[in-house]
This record gives C-alpha cells, sequence and structure tokens, in this order.
C-alpha cells in the first residue's frame, strides 16, 4: 500500500480537482463519498475534506463522525469541510451578508502557520460559499483573512487541523498548489514517490502476486491509450500469458486495422486480430436511431469477444482498461451519472463468462495514464492519439450504414486526419473527425449537376471531452481539406464545418 492522502467528497464540483493537485505533487490520494468513509489505516498521512453544494445550517446536510481522524493524523477542511469542522466544535456558521464567488485577496496571513508557509500578503484565492463562518470554537485561531471574510483560515491548537474557506485546489488561488504542498508534504509528510516509474514497478509486482503462475488474461484491445497501457502492464507481469483480442468491427478508421495490430505486435504483445466486419454490418442493417445502433454494436461486440475468449485454454481473468475518472463516476457523492449517451464496453461479459476482473490503471487519471504509457515505451502515434469513440464510424454516418458508406466516410477521414498531421495541428486539437450526413445537395463539377453527399468536419478543443469548444482551425487549411475531398472522393460535393460548442451540443453528432 503506498503512502496516500485520504479526500473524503461531500459532493463538490471541485473533489477531482483537489486529487489532481495532489497527484501532481507525486502523492497517491484516493476520493471516497463521506457515506462511507474508510477507518484509518497505516497507510493514510492525512485528510482532506471537500466542499459541497449543501449548507452545514440543513439538519439533512452532511455530517459524518470524523472522530477517527481528528487529532491522529493532520486533516485539512476546505470550505464546506472547513465549516464543519468549525459547527461540529460548538462554533457558528451562518448564511454570508454578501455571497462570494470568485477572487479574493488574503489581506492577513499568520507566517508562523506551517500551512501558509511562502505564501504572500495579498495572495490571490478563489472563493465559493454562501455560508460563513461567524465564531469559531475555543483553541481554534484564525491564520488568514481576507476584507471581507474574517475567517479564511483557521488551526486547531494541539492538532494538525486546518480549515479554509476558500479553494486552494482550483488554479484561480494562484498560491493554492503552495498551500497544498505546505499540507501534503509538510504538514502529513508524504514522500513525494509516487512517480509513473514508481506505479509501474509497484504495479508490475501487485498484478504478479495477484495472477496465479497457470492464469490466462484475456483483454479486449482497441487501439486507443488505455486498453494499450493495461496490455503493457499485463504484459511485463505475465508476458505471453496475456491474450489480447482486437476486433474489426467495420467502423473502424481507413487502414486502422492493420496499422494497430502492427504496432501491438512490434511491442511484443500477443495480440490476435478477428475481422468481424460483415457480423456487425448484418446486425446493423436498417437500423437508424443512434441508441439502436450502439446497442447493436456493443451486442455484436459481446458475442464476437465472448466467441473469442473461449478459445483462450485456462483463461481466469477478464482485464480492463477502466480508468479512475470512470470509477469516480459510479461511486460519487450524486451518484453515476446520467446517461446521455450509453458508452459500450466489454461490462456484462464477466457474470456471463466466470472471469474474474483485473483493472490495472483503476487509480490513474487520464494524463497519468500516458505518462505510465510513456514510461512503459508506448509509440507515441497510440499515446497522443485522439479519442475514438467505442462504436467508431457508426455513429458517425447519420442513418443507416452500409459498407459503402464505411468507404465513402474513411476516405473523407483519412485526408481531414493527415491534414491535421502534416499542418501541424494533430497535438492542438483533442478531438477530430467527419460526419457523413443523411442528405444530399446540389453541385456542379465539370459543368455537370452533381447531386451528392454532404460531411461535416468536427475538431474541438477540451480537457476532457465533458465540454469542448469548436476548434479554431485556420481558413486555408479547412479550404485545402474541403477541397481535397470534394476532388478526391466521389460521391461527396459538399463539406462544412461544425462551429457548435459542447454544451449545448455534443462531440459526437449521434
Ligand atoms: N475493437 C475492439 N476490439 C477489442 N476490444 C475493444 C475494441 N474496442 C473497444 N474494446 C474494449 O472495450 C473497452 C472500452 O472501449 P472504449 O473505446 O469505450 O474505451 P476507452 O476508455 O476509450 O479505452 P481505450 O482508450 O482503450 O479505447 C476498451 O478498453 C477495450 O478493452
Ligand atoms: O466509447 C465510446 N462509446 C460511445 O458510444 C461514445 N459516444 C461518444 N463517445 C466519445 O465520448 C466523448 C464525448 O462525446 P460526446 O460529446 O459526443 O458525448 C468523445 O470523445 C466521443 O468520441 C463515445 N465513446
Ligand atoms: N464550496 C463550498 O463548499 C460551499 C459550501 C456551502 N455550500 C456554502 O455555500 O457556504
Ligand atoms: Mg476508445
Amino acid at each position: 500500500m503506498p503512502e496516500q492522502i485520504l479526500i473524503l467528497d461531500f459532493g463538490s464540483q471541485y473533489t477531482q480537482l483537489i486529487a489532481r493537485r495532489i497527484r501532481e505533487l507525486n502523492v497517491y490520494c484516493e476520493i471516497h463519498p463521506y457515506t462511507s468513509a474508510p477507518d484509518l489505516t497505516e497507510d493514510i498521512r492525512g485528510v482532506v475534506l471537500s466542499g459541497s453544494p449543501c449548507s452545514v445550517r440543513d439538519p439533512e446536510a452532511p455530517n459524518p463522525d470524523l472522530s477517527r481522524y481528528l487529532g491522529r493524523v493532520p486533516v485539512l477542511g476546505v470550505c464546506y469541510g472547513a465549516q464543519l469542522l468549525a459547527q461540529q466544535g460548538g462554533g457558528e456558521v451562518l448564511p454570508a451578508t454578501i455571497r462570494e464567488y470568485g477572487r479574493a485577496r488574503l489581506n492577513h496571513l499568520d507566517p508562523a502557520s506551517p500551512l501558509l508557509r511562502d505564501l504572500t500578503i495579498d495572495s490571490q484565492v478563489w472563493m465559493s460559499h454562501g455560508d460563513t463562518i461567524k465564531s469559531l470554537p475555543s483553541g481554534y485561531n484564525i491564520i488568514a483573512g481576507t476584507p471581507e471574510v474574517a475567517v479564511a483560515a483557521y488551526h486547531v491548537q494541539g492538532q494538525q487541523t486546518y480549515g479554509i474557506q476558500f479553494h486552494p485546489e482550483v488554479t484561480h488561488s494562484t498560491e493554492g498548489k503552495l498551500l497544498m504542498r505546505n499540507f501534503v508534504l509538510d504538514i502529513c509528510g508524504c514522500a513525494a514517490d509516487w512517480t509513473p516509474e514508481h506505479f509501474v514497478d509497484s504495479m508490475v509486482l501487485a498484478l504478479e502476486n495477484t495472477i496465479g503462475p497457470a492464469d490466462q488474461v484475456i483483454l479486449g484491445l482497441s487501439g486507443g491509450v488505455d486498453s494499450s497501457v493495461a496490455a503493457l502492464l499485463l504484459h511485463r507481469a505475465i508476458g505471453p500469458r496475456l491474450h489480447g483480442i482486437f476486433v474489426n468491427n467495420g467502423l473502424l478508421r481507413q487502414d486502422e486495422y492493420e496499422q494497430v495490430l502492427h504496432s501491438y505486435k512490434d511491442l511484443g504483445l500477443n495480440v490476435r486480430g478477428v475481422d468481424a466486419s460483415t457480423e456487425f454490418y448484418a446486425a446493423l442493417v436498417g437500423l437508424t436511431d443512434p441508441e439502436l445502433k450502439r446497442k447493436a454494436i456493443g451486442r455484436t461486440f459481446i458475442e464476437v469477444f465472448d466467441r473469442e475468449a473461449q478459445k483462450v485454454d485456462g483463461a481466469r481473468w477478464l482485464a480492463q482498461g477502466t480508468i479512475y475518472p470512470d470509477v469516480i463516476e459510479s461511486v460519487s457523492v450524486k451518484g453515476p451519472a446520467v446517461t446521455i449517451k450509453s458508452h459500450h464496453n466489454v461490462g456484462g461479459l464477466p457474470e456471463k463468462m466466470n472471469l474474474k476482473i483485473v483493472e490495472p490503471l483503476r487509480a490513474l487519471f487520464k494524463d497519468e495514464v500516458r505518462q505510465v504509457g510513456d514510461a512503459l515505451g508506448l509509440p507515441h502515434n497510440i499515446l497522443h492519439r485522439h479519442p475514438f469513440p467505442g462504436p467508431g464510424l457508426g455513429i458517425r454516418i447519420l442513418g443507416d450504414i452500409t459498407p459503402q458508406k464505411v468507404d465513402l466516410l474513411q476516405r473523407a477521414d483519412a485526408i481531414f486526419i493527415n491534414g491535421l498531421k502534416d499542418y501541424g495541428l494533430y497535438d492542438q486539437v483533442w478531438q477530430a473527425g467527419v460526419m457523413l450526413l443523411p442528405i444530399q445537395s446540389v453541385g456542379v463539377m465539370g459543368d455537370e449537376r452533381t447531386y451528392e453527399q454532404v460531411v461535416a468536419l468536427r475538431a474541438v478543443t477540451s480537457v476532457d471531452g465533458m465540454t469542448a469548444d469548436w476548434a479554431h482551425l485556420p481558413y486555408d487549411f479547412l479550404a485545402d481539406v474541403s477541397n481535397k475531398i470534394i476532388n478526391q472522393v466521389r460521391g461527396i460535393n459538399r463539406v462544412v464545418y461544425d462551429i457548435s460548442s459542447k454544451p449545448p451540443a455534443t462531440i459526437e453528432w449521434e
């Protein structure tokens, strides 16, 4: 067990950011909902209490017993966390006369406080609260204030317990990182040794110990970052006893099936390619509804995968590329997020096949997965590949799917993606692709009337795909791509560029 900081989540929109800030210090941390707060174990070096949309004045608000932590390990309450500690200790929390959202400046700082070491007077901090701590219990001493908020930070005498009203985890708190560093490294005494290399060594060891010496492991490979990194870790631990399966669903990009298989073989992975295109096309005949298409693709995927997996003798485990945001989403205070689009994965297989699940990336954020992939020698083209949806081109062909339409879209898509690479724009956009629209438009080519398909180019900037803006690509580039598509792809006579942000649009059109 690596040393870690425990984050108790009270439902703040910033809880994940607290984790990000701590991980950036090379310290491992975990988020747990306050409703299932774990007992103190030796590896827990400190606890952070998150903010919350609730008010501590509400009798229904989260109010867990924190005595198992207080005075035993350092505790940092952030916003709601600070208000909660103050109230539980007998202090008073009241609605603020003015609600405070946005920037504030610390005009009073206790220079002797280890939490505030090296912070500067007038430091900008980010506030987001409607309640305020009116009076502190005895033994709770103010260590920072702003012109509006007398109790911007406090320390509990005789303990390493702190409360802060502002949010050090957001980048707008300019010295927030420093404060987190003071807490995590100095006050909690963490070693800052949780690096990608460290992760690889300890995970490989853990996998060796978990997976029996004769056990075979199956892993669906998608060519994406997560499953590829999971494969490399498992390969280090168990070599050829890892059986990768890469399914061609007939909805991949042009030449992708061959290229990805080739990269995997170069990496020494034991991977089997399964071309099931015709099976997928058959399952999709006549389907036009996006969710029905997704379901048909998901179902066929499971059938194919199941069949192939049965061929592996002695299979005991199904490996998955689950990453930390997937885990948080399913256990968060707010519960599993509502389904906007049903994402396909290999879920549902384990019960059916009686396999145990192994998820080596469960604890990592996406950028950490990339760092681990880098440490394991994953080639740049996989490591920095744009995300690509599991149902692939199936949700980029609006309406029903035929092999002819796939071919048309693959050719237009290749021109766009290769263009982005040639112009040095590929790494500047988060995701890009082409949508084949279910309409025809009139054109004129060589004095002749055409009546052909329209495609829309989509390129977005984003951090995590949750929100996105359309990429402001240069006009010259767009002109070049448009020309090439119309001239080279027979059947397309019009190209448009999608300038919608998410929300309210989504990245994919279906
Ligand atoms: N063509 C495929 N062949 C085999 N397995 C696949 C394929 N596509 C997806 N999978 C499996 O289903 C999982 C979910 O796919 P999806 O693309 O939704 O995941 P992801 O989170 O984007 O992960 P990745 O980065 O590995 O693509 C993958 O991690 C992989 O195990
Ligand atoms: O594996 C997947 N199965 C799906 O059904 C699916 N739908 C959308 N996406 C990808 O998710 C991100 C956000 O997409 P949207 O803005 O369209 O919801 C983008 O990266 C999309 O490509 C999917 N991935
Ligand atoms: N960001 C927070 O934690 C806010 C706490 C509480 N809901 C308030 O408004 O004061
Ligand atoms: Mg993927």
